[in-house]
């Protein structure tokens, strides 16, 4: 069964309707140059209506330590994930697992170069925006650019929507699919319709099979 992510929730609503959908990973926001970014009081708040069985994931991008420890320390995510420029040892540093985003937009064979760089990234997640810019970006990359074998499960993020995922999935196979701007009518404002589509597109696929 391939594994749901929503990214960038902000409201209680819709990380309610999530939870109610089933996804499996719930996706906050820290980079400072996100219009989906929380403050600590507010992602608390959100991370105490995630139930156990859903993992609560941290974004990051180029946070300084203290930032990242006070999130870890006020939020307790499951796992963190990365979108920066941060080396292994920093993302290692701070106690839960970490995914390492891989920005497959711009120079995706440099990027994917570098994926050796991440030995301690439980998983990686391939985006679609370039190295260096946010993501959240809705832009797609070429699927068919992921390698075909990779000793880590995957998600696959960027641009994705209830019309193109299940093309994904079948094009590249990963462990999870991340969504965030094609769940919503405006930054951080998920659309209730859009996640409904988006879980239905995804369970539709996997009955499919390969
Ligand atoms: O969502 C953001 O605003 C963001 C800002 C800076 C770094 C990462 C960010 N989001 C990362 C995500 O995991 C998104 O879900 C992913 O980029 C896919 O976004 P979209 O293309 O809008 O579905």
């Amino acid at each position: 069964m391939t594994r749901i992510k929503f990214c960038g929730l902000t409201r209680p609503e819709d990380l309610d309707l999530a939870v109610e959908l089933g996804v499996d990973c719930i996706g906050l926001v820290f980079a400072s140059r996100s219009p989906r970014r929380l403050s600590l009081d507010r992602a608390a708040g959100l991370r105490a209506r995630i139930p156990g069985d859903i993992a609560a994931v941290a974004l990051m991008m180029d946070n300084p330590a203290d930032e990242v420890g006070a999130v870890v320390e006020a939020v307790r995510p499951d796992i963190l994930q990365f979108h920066g420029a941060e080396p292994d040892a920093f993302c290692a540093g701070f106690g839960p697992p970490y995914w390492k985003a891989i920005a497959m937009g711009g120079d995706p064979q440099g990027a994917l170069a570098r994926l050796g760089d991440f030995p301690g990234a439980a998983a990686f997640l391939f985006d679609g925006h370039a190295a260096g810019e946010p993501g959240g970006s809705g832009k797609c990359f070429d699927w068919t650019r992921l390698p075909a074998a990779l000793d880590r499960p995957f998600l696959l993020a960027g641009g994705l929507d209830a019309g193109n995922v299940a093309s994904a999935i079948h094009t590249a196979r990963p462990w999870g699919m991340d969504v965030s701007s094609g769940i919503e009518s405006a930054p951080g404002e998920k659309d209730a319709t859009k996640m409904r589509a988006f879980v239905e597109a995804v369970r539709r696929a996997d009955a499919a099979g390969p």
